[in-house]
């Protein structure tokens, strides 16, 4: 199939990628010229596991890129758009981009071929139908184009085999030929056909079984994804209030998470206790859902409990590591982690950059790094010399008073912590992601501070702690 891509960010890319992979002919198109120029040259653009495979395999081929909206829409039976939807200051979801992507597709649809539109991006519930209005006003008689919603669900760091792999692919269309258009376009997906270079990494309580198609209303359909998007951002403000209650009783939250997790109906996926959700979707979508709510007079203050929550918990830890450090001005402190999770470059709405601001707010210096997110990181802070970038997390702890876990990459769990200790200026170490074990981290000499388990103090200073108490 002949399939364009409008918007070419984080899912227009992989979702794009992907579907050349499945065998289809992709245009992407994007207004950023720069974007377009690296991407066409073979630059990396996202940092993104197996999307530079994919790129390199089908650039040129099945996949093209352009800045014309008209050279990618004229030939293509399906039109995905995967522009943005920020949040406006009000919280609701800011559809203009959106608005802006059909006035100039309703210029090239009229008189080439049916086309069939596909809203990718996540949107309120209702905006299907305010497109097609919005196309009519345009220009475009009803009878020219076919509509459906079209979520998608994958996350950053696994995008691309969220997207090969999915638990499910839900169109919301009120026409059989575009429900029947997209059933085809992913029927590689559905069908477990699919067997291509990109192999499915095994999850715990995977059933392996190829995507289920949930065919539904589009207002479902839209209802879906911000659903789904709030009650996993639910799920995280949950553990990490239940990980308040561990400290203050001496309980564990990861042994609990074990135990809660083990029964079926609850599992333990998504109950990461630590510094709170971050990124481009669940902060933004859930005050979006919020908004939609409140504008339909439905009561949903859960909602306003989720955000506070999270907020709060980046508090909680700031002040942790303000009562541990006594003071923070002119403190040195090494930071491992900018990205707002693992496996990503990308620092929207990332809990540790907002750490970082505020701790470079309180007087600190900082020395930080990240495996990939370093370069849009710099663009988050001043150049006032309060922070720099070091070249490996080893550098980063050279003369620190503490070092700060913020993102939780994979490489960080490898860290040799025996060599960290010996460059920092005192053994301690704020873990806000929970990713060490605090038997190891006290054998190793380390005031070790997580979230919802107990405070970690060295053995050696267990000792004079006991034997100055003895003396007494
Ligand atoms: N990032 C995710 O993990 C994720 C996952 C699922 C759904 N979503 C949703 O998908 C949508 C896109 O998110 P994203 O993270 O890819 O955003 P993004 O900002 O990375 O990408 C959007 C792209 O659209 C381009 N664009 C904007 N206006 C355009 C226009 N008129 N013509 C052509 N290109 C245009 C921008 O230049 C940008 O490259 C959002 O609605 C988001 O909520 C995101
Ligand atoms: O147990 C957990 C799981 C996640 N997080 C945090 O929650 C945020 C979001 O993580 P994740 O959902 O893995 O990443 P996203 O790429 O934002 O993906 C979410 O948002 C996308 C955009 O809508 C959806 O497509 C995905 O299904 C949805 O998981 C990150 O800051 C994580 O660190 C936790 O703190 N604890």
């Amino acid at each position: 199939m002949n399939i364009a891509m409008i918007g070419s960010g984080y899912v227009g890319l992989v979702a794009a990628a992907c579907l050349a992979e499945i065998g289809h002919n992709v245009i992407c198109v994007d207004n950023d010229a720069r974007k377009i120029e690296a991407l066409s040259a073979g630059s990396e653009v996202i940092h993104e596991e197996f999307l530079p495979e994919l790129l390199a395999r089908h650039r040129g081929r099945r996949l093209k890129f352009t800045t014309s909206l008209h050279h990618a829409v004229r030939p293509s039976e399906i039109v995905f758009i995967a522009v943005g939807t920020p949040p406006c200051e009000s919280g609701e979801a800011d559809v203009s981009f959106i608005e802006n992507v059909c006035r100039d597709i309703a210029a090239e649809i009229n008189g080439h071929g049916p086309k069939t539109l596909v809203v990718k991006s996540t949107v309120p519930a209702g905006t299907s139908d305010w497109i097609r209005s919005v196309l009519v006003r345009n220009g475009v008689p009803a009878s020219n184009f076919e509509l459906a919603s079209n979520p998608e669900f994958l996350r950053e760091g696994s995008a691309v085999t969220d997207f090969l792999y999915p638990d499910r692919i839900v169109i919301g269309s009120s026409s059989a030929t575009g429900t029947e258009l997209l059933r085809r376009a992913y029927l590689p997906l559905t069908s477990g056909s699919y067997h291509g270079c990109v192999s499915r990494v095994p999850q715990p309580d995977d059933s392996c079984s190829p995507a289920k198609l949930i065919v539904t209303k589009p207002a479902t359909a839209e209802m879906i994804k911000h659903a789904s998007n709030a009650f996993l951002a639910m799920k995280v403000s949950f553990i990490n209030a239940v990980a308040n209650v561990c400290e203050a009783v001496g309980a564990d939250v990861e042994e609990l998470v074990q135990g809660m997790g083990s029964d079926r109906r609850i599992g333990t996926r998504f109950l990461k206790a630590g510094i709170g959700y971050g990124g481009s979707c669940f902060p933004k979508d859930v005050s979006a859902l919020r908004a939609v709510a409140e504008d339909r007079g439905c009561d949903f203050q859960l909602l306003d409990e989720v955000m506070r929550i999270n907020e709060n918990q980046r508090k909680a830890f700031l002040h942790r590591v303000r009562d541990a450090l006594g003071n923070l001005k002119g403190k040195r402190l090494a930071v491992l982690g900018l990205a707002f999770k693992g496996g990503t470059d990308d620092v929207r709405e990332s809990p540790a950059i907002a750490l970082v601001q505020s701790l470079l707010h309180e007087g600190c210096t900082i020395q930080a790094y990240d495996p990939a997110a370093m370069e849009r990181a710099r663009e988050e802070f001043a150049p006032n010399g309060k922070i720099t970038f070091a070249s490996s997390a080893y550098e980063t702890a050279r003369n620190a008073d503490a070092l700060l876990v913020l993102t939780d990459w994979e490489e960080f769990l490898t860290l040799d912590f025996a060599r960290i200790r010996s460059l920092l200026r005192q053994p301690i170490l704020f873990d806000g992601r929970n990713l060490y074990n605090p038997d190891r981290m006290q054998d190793l000499g380390y005031f070790y501070f997580s979230v919802g388990r107990r405070e970690i103090a060295p053995l050696q200073a267990k000792a004079a702690e006991a034997s100055s108490e003895d003396a007494a």
